[in-house]
């Protein structure tokens, strides 16, 4: 297993959904969901991979390219783009925002 977990939050994932301007929660239900910044220690490459608590659905798996804008738009909701979606983390606690806020701007740094 050559990648390592460097954060891991409690959030639940959502992505927006331009339709109908509304956030959607991202998987086949709400909840909670375990969120983590893994780092490939060979590629030097990270991706955010989110797992429901309750059913370990995988949620979200998207890479950290370099150069991602990473909005605190609020103390417990944070969001970013990609190509395709818009995702947003409701965390459950400022301290997880701040852990993974932290990690993710370590990573942007590193890439
Ligand atoms: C240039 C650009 O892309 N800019 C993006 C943001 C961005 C900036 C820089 C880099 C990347 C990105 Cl991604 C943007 O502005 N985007 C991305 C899509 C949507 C949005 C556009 C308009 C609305 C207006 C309001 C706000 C919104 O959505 N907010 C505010 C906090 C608030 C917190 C929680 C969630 C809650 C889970 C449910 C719901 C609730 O509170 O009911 N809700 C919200 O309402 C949440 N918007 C946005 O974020």
């Amino acid at each position: 297993m050559n990648e390592q977990s460097i954060a891991s939050a409690r959030a639940s994932v959502m992505i927006y959904d331009d339709g109908t301007k509304k956030w959607i929660p991202s998987g086949t239900s709400s909840g909670l969901s375990k969120v983590q910044i893994y780092q490939h220690t060979v590629q030097q490459t990270f991706r955010v991979v989110g797992r429901k608590l309750q059913n370990h659905e995988v949620v979200i798996n998207c890479a950290i390219l370099k150069g991602l804008k990473y909005n605190q738009a609020t103390a417990t909701f944070h969001q970013w783009r990609d190509n395709k979606h818009v995702y947003g983390l409701n965390f459950s606690s400022k301290e997880d925002a701040d852990l993974f806020a932290k990690a993710m701007f370590h990573s942007l740094e590193v890439l």
